[in-house]
């Protein structure tokens, strides 16, 4: 296929579009959503050829080459025109074959997560990636002869490859090639939905971007040069100044409002963490590889209805829910973000703040997939990321309790060798229900119990401090007196010094 195939939307900077050579803010930032565009997933209501307008019909034929003469175009030609179709290509440097495979497994889920359909996938065993078309002149070649044979238009390749490499290959495959993070940071900003998360999302793309606008710029400038002169040209430029620099200072431009905006929500969040902090109640949050079943465990536990989805990367903004264990107290559960292998470090340093959740909490749940192949793999690649945060933040590394879910789809023999690798660790299935009750019980075991003993009588009109004493505190005696609540109970300590002036001794004496 050639660039023919790409929609004559995409700004890209692959684009030769003389339309496009100088861009304005909104382009250099749709672009950015762009770097590993994905037309939208097929859905299963997606108009039938009868419900289509001419005008888009003519539209979709002409993003496809092909003759706008021709008759209506089919349900079939219109998915697959939405659909990005994607050959895989990984390197296989160190690990067993089981991991490397595993590896492309993963990078096909994240592809069709983004709203690809994965035609072809191919591995290339070599010591090291090759540092000029990543999988070696040979193996590209084959690839080009993939690319032709499905029809794809897009490579993916399983690593984060340098810019001169996507150019060497893109020349040779002759169709986009987007790598790993680009594809991760699309799925991120697909997923988003807060407005920080998509500020988040958006600077780390124009932070994967920057570096890599050398290769496509030059192109550009060349364009520039030969219509308005390199330098100079009309209004846009600077004296001297390239195409390529302007791209790059409205970038940067465009990253320090981004920067600034997020800055100002994370006061926002600050306070939020202030009020989460001075709160006695334990805040257990939940973490764990993507798509081992945390949101499906928060509801588990609690009873909710949070959003569970069979895709990666379904939950980015964090969801706390409040139950109550069987002894009475309360607590907080938070689902997090989910971890993948080599999560593109822009990504991390910009959830940073968000990861906050993970460093303050009392517990965390680490949700591990016990059907995965590889569930080791999981657990160490999410400790990698929380040892970072834990390290940034400077706090201490809160307990960890690990929970293997899902061992009503997991092999028994996995299952037992677990159990030998991880003794601590709870066994459960979010779907089934089996081991919740249990783990409800265990959490209320380990939950670090409050420590001052008190005694206090408490005036009627003070309703919120025996409800506060209910769900921070044990209860082992209450009463209603005349003048009062009288309440005998073990308390957090500064709740104890809050209830000092209701001490049963100081009311009655
Ligand atoms: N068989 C089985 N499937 C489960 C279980 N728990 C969750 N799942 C499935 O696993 C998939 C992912 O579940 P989620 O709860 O969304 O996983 P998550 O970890 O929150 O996912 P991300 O938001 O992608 O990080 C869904 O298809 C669930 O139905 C389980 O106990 N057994």
């Amino acid at each position: 296929m050639t660039d023919t195939h790409r929609p004559e939307t995409d700004l890209g900077p692959h684009t030769d579009s003389a339309d496009h050579t100088t861009w304005t803010a909104e382009e250099s930032e749709a672009w950015s959503r762009r770097i590993a565009r994905s037309p939208l997933p097929v859905d299963e209501d997606a108009p039938s050829s009868g419900d289509m307008q001419l005008e888009e019909r003519t539209a979709l034929r002409r993003v496809a080459g092909l003759s706008t003469e021709l008759a209506d175009v089919t349900e079939v030609e219109y998915r697959q025109l939405r659909l990005e179709r994607v050959v895989l290509v990984g390197v296989w440097t160190s690990g067993t074959a089981t991991q490397a495979e595993n590896s492309m497994a993963e990078l096909a889920a994240l592809a069709e997560t983004a709203g690809s359909e994965v035609l072809d996938a191919l591995v290339q065993r070599r010591d090291k990636p090759d540092t000029a078309t990543y999988i070696g002149s040979g193996k590209a070649n084959e690839l080009r002869d993939v690319v032709l044979a499905t029809g794809a238009d897009t490579v993916v390749c399983d690593g984060e490859l340098t810019p001169a490499q996507l150019n060497a290959l893109e020349k040779v495959v002759k169709v986009k090639v987007i790598d790993r993070t680009a594809l991760i940071l699309d799925i991120f900003a697909q997923h988003a939905t807060s407005r920080e998360g998509k500020a988040q999302v958006a600077f780390a793309q124009m932070e994967y971007m920057l570096p890599r606008l050398r290769g496509w710029g030059e192109s550009m400038s060349r364009q520039a040069g030969g219509r308005a002169g390199s330098n100079g040209g009309v209004g846009l430029r600077g004296p001297g100044e390239t195409k390529i620099e302007t791209d790059r200072r409205r970038i940067r431009e465009r990253m320090a409002k981004l920067r600034r905006e997020i800055k100002g929500m994370k006061q926002a969040r600050d306070t939020k963490r202030e009020r989460r902090l001075e709160s006695t109640t334990p805040n257990i949050a939940i973490v764990g590889y993507t798509n081992a079943g945390k949101s499906s465990l928060l509801n588990a536990l609690t009873g909710s209805g949070v959003l569970v989805q069979n895709a990666l990367f379904a939950t980015l903004d964090p969801t706390s829910r409040k139950s109550t264990l069987e002894d009475g107290r309360a607590i907080v559960l938070t689902d997090t973000v989910g971890f993948v292998r080599h999560l593109p470090t822009q990504l991390v340093e910009a959830f940073r703040s968000t990861l906050e959740e993970v460093t303050d909490a009392d517990l965390l749940l680490h949700v591990v997939d016990g059907s995965d192949p590889l569930p080791v793999d999981q657990i160490k690649a999410v400790r990698e990321v929380i040892m970072d945060v834990v390290k940034e933040n400077d706090a201490p590394m809160p307990p960890e309790l690990i929970v293997v879910n899902k061992v009503d789809a997991a092999d028994p023999v996995q299952l037992t060798q677990l159990r030998g690798l991880l003794p601590g660790a709870r066994f459960v299935s979010a779907r089934t229900g089996e081991g919740i009750a249990e783990l409800r019980e265990h959490l209320g075991e380990i939950l670090a119990w409050p420590e001052a003993e008190i005694e206090v009588l408490i005036p009627y009109t003070r309703g919120d401090l025996v409800a506060r004493i209910h769900s921070e505190g044990r209860i082992k005696a209450s009463s209603h007196e005349a003048d009062g609540t009288h309440v005998e109970a073990r308390v957090p300590n500064a709740l104890a010094s809050v209830l000092s002036e209701f001490a049963y001794d100081t009311v009655t004496a």
